[in-house]
């Protein structure tokens, strides 16, 4: 049988090939390394590829807000795009770049990895590792803005002073700095991209926290059946079912959105997530996202499509993106 295919935020050795490859055996799949996350729900929508992952959240930084703008498909760009399952990846980030030949640690760091308070921030946090070598001749720092987002006490102390480039992902941060000729340039990255781009470690561990998890979406075409796609079960086995649904609500009236929220209170289904985004129709109006325990197609109690009917009556717009196995 031909391979199918999943496509994901590449290049490969970011933390979605990661996810791609706790979920999908490589065996039966082809992995499809793409450039942006728009480019995975593109390729999922044309049909291009079966499957794609996307992050959608981070336990430190909070929504993922690329994928958030894809699914408002403000547009109507992807129409048939639903949710089909959710991976979780520890993420520990690593400080990638060349050493400095003959500079000692102990010329750059005051033993203590305390921060000057200031009147934005009087309490800061201590970052939880201390450099491997020396980071005096750092002038660049690569990431994409969510690892920025979740290394900042650690950015914040050792790389104080030095330029921020974002880029489209840990890993093409990476591989940027696997070109720099003058050693001065460093990415937040995977301890799996320095190996790949034969990069230093300067640092290891160097997120804020050490529960950093990134909770990945499955993305697929509906009517999809993942039945036979093989996604590979997390160890602690199956936690129930998640679905999740965005709508508008009329702005004007007052009261809307908690009627809207209302619909699920009244079918006693769980909400795990909601989130907004900008509607882009008028200025500070907005598309939320609800995620509540329960599954469209396994409802034996009517309790999801009760939901459903209701928020159907109450809000502008909305539509369901997809019902799916929780393993967290
Ligand atoms: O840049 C990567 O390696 C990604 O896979 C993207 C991404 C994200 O957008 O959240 C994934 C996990 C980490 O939280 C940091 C970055």
């Amino acid at each position: 049988m031909a391979k199918r295919t999943v496509s994901f935020l590449g290049p490969i050795a970011s933390y979605s090939h990661q996810a791609v490859r706790l979920a999908f055996s490589e065996q039966e799949w082809e992995f499809q390394p793409v450039i942006t996350i728009d480019d995975v729900f593109k390729s999922v929508q044309n049909g291009e590829v079966t499957a794609g992952v996307v992050p959608f959240e981070n336990s430190t930084n909070g929504s993922v807000v690329f994928t958030l703008d894809n699914l408002a498909d403000r547009n109507g760009t992807y129409p048939d795009i639903t949710v089909e399952g959710e991976v979780y990846v520890n993420v520990h980030h690593c400080l990638l770049g060349h050493k400095e030949a003959g500079s000692l640690l102990e010329d750059q760091l005051d033993g203590s990895g305390t921060r000057t308070p200031t009147a934005a921030d009087p309490s800061p946090s201590r970052p939880r590792t201390k450099p491997l070598t020396s980071l005096k001749h750092i002038r660049r720092l690569y990431s994409h803005p969510q690892a920025f987002g979740q290394c900042t006490a650690f950015t914040s102390t050792y790389l104080k002073g030095v330029e921020i480039f974002e880029v489209s992902s840990t890993s093409k941060a990476a591989e940027i700095v696997s070109q720099d000729k003058s050693g001065t340039w460093a990415a937040i990255s995977s301890q799996l991209a320095s190996q790949i781009h034969s990069l230093d470690l300067l640092g290891k561990w160097i997120e804020d926290r050490d529960d950093n998890t990134t909770r990945f979406l499955i993305i697929g075409k509906s009517p999809a059946s993942t039945a036979d796609w093989g996604v590979r079960k997390h160890a602690n086995g199956q936690k129930g079912t998640k679905s999740l649904v965005s709508f508008t609500v009329p702005h004007e009236s007052p009261g809307a959105l908690a009627e809207a929220l209302g619909c699920f209170q009244a079918f006693n289904l769980n909400l795990t997530s909601i989130n907004s985004r900008p509607s882009l129709v008028n200025p500070f109006q907005y598309i939320f996202f609800v995620e509540f325990e329960g599954h469209k197609k396994q409802d034996p109690e009517g309790r999801v499509k009760g939901a459903l009917d209701k928020i159907s009556h109450v809000a502008e717009s909305w539509r369901w993106l997809g019902s799916w196995e929780r393993y967290q």
